[in-house]
């Protein structure tokens, strides 16, 4: 293999499960040490895609290369030994314990009796191990949580020392913990083994922040495709979900709640992200709030954007002019209620404190 070129290449791929391409025109190029995530809603076709490409689903039209040949003309057990594959679903096995379906992962280098070698247990055990699955070496692989038969499955494929590793949603079940670690895990492999990783994800936070490149399925097509910088903004996040514009907040990587319809009922003062917990608080109440005076990319300022009805701003980095602090204050005079979330104000929103002096002048509760 020359350094740097494609170890996968999908060339105007069209897939599905009938005669109908459910997904057409794919195009992808994956160098080795390269992580890609598969993203898209239910059903827009990530796991026929991965089927496709593993070779278990005939592609309708374009070509799936591996390692520069087309995968047709792949001899079944140099592609054994070339690519691993994780599929969502529970393998059917008979009283066989975890380590056995770990070293199931070796047999396309073992002899025809399946007979493992010293390196085919080292390489089993090294898999099991980086996936935290050792302990469950000899409990039957049919009773494990659907958490561990994950990581089961994982390091079957790792043991398979493959060079392209295909998976499905291969942190759907797992704890936060896990998913951190499979992800490390994978960066890693993809690092220092210059594995190319293709992997279909649902967590659009983890995506962002695991893989090198990032293609979204949308009706029936790649709808777009690019590092996570420019998949992950605002705008194409809520387009590819049908998400309400600001739901999806790209600074977070997250999505917040919708925001609460109506005039502002409540004023919080805030910044420097003293404000996070309430304005999550209010959103889950549904009580349309409105905050102030905030810097534009203060961490309150980016989730007011998304949550606050309304909200007034500063310039990065300026102090809070009086002027700002006057707009605020028509908006605060308007609500039933002023929370202030911070303890001391700075030089830069010293200003802010005007709004505590007119809240009380009016009358207004402040909490
Ligand atoms: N074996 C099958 N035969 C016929 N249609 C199928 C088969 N498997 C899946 N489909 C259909 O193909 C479409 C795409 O399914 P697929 O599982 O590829 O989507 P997905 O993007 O992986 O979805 P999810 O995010 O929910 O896992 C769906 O409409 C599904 O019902």
């Amino acid at each position: 293999m020359i350094e740097g070129s494609n170890m996968l290449e999908l060339r105007g791929l069209n897939v599905g499960h009938g005669a109908r391409a459910l997904v057409r025109d794919i195009c992808l190029a994956v160098r080795p040490g390269q992580v890609v995530a598969l993203i898209g809603p239910n059903g827009s076709g990530k796991t026929t895609i991965l089927r496709t490409v593993a070779g278990q689903l005939r592609a309708l039209g374009g070509t799936v290369e591996l390692l520069g040949q087309e995968l047709g003309d792949v001899p079944a057990t140099e592609r054994a030994r070339t690519m691993a594959v994780m599929l969502t679903g529970r393998p059917q096995t008979e009283l066989l314990t975890c380590r056995d379906v770990v070293e199931a992962g070796r047999h396309p280098f073992t002899g025809r009796l399946g007979v493992l070698g010293e390196k085919d247990d080292e390489a089993v055990t090294a898999a099991m191990e980086a996936t935290g699955v050792l302990p469950l070496a000899s409990r039957d692989f049919a009773h494990v949580s659907d958490g561990q038969r994950q990581r089961v499955l994982l390091a079957r494929a790792l043991c398979q020392e493959p060079q392209v590793l295909l998976l499905d949603e291969p942190t759907s079940y797992l704890d936060v913990r896990s998913q951190l670690d499979v992800l490390c895990l994978l960066r890693h492999e993809a690092r220092e083994r210059g594995i190319a990783v293709v992997a279909s994800l649902h967590e659009v936070d983890l995506a962002q922040k695991a893989a090198d490149h990032v293609i979204c399925i949308k009706d029936g097509r790649a709808a777009f495709q690019g590092t996570p910088d420019e998949v992950f903004t605002a705008e194409r996040v809520a387009e590819l979900y049908d998400l309400a514009p600001g739901a999806y907040d790209p600074a977070f990587g997250s999505v917040e709640l919708a925001r609460p319809e109506g005039d502002p009922e409540v004023f919080v003062i805030a910044g420097g992200g003293t404000g996070a917990a309430c304005f999550r608080r209010l959103a889950r109440e549904g009580t349309p709030f409105a905050t102030g005076v905030l810097h534009e990319h203060d961490a309150d300022g980016l989730l007011a954007r998304s949550l606050a009805s309304r909200a007034v701003f500063e310039r990065d980095f300026e102090p809070v002019s009086a002027e700002s602090v006057e707009r605020a204050r028509e908006v605060l005079l308007a609500c039933r209620e002023v929370v202030c979330c911070v303890s001391e104000f700075g030089t830069m929103n010293a200003r802010n404190a005007e709004l505590l002096d007119a809240a009380r002048a009016a009358g207004i509760p402040v909490c």
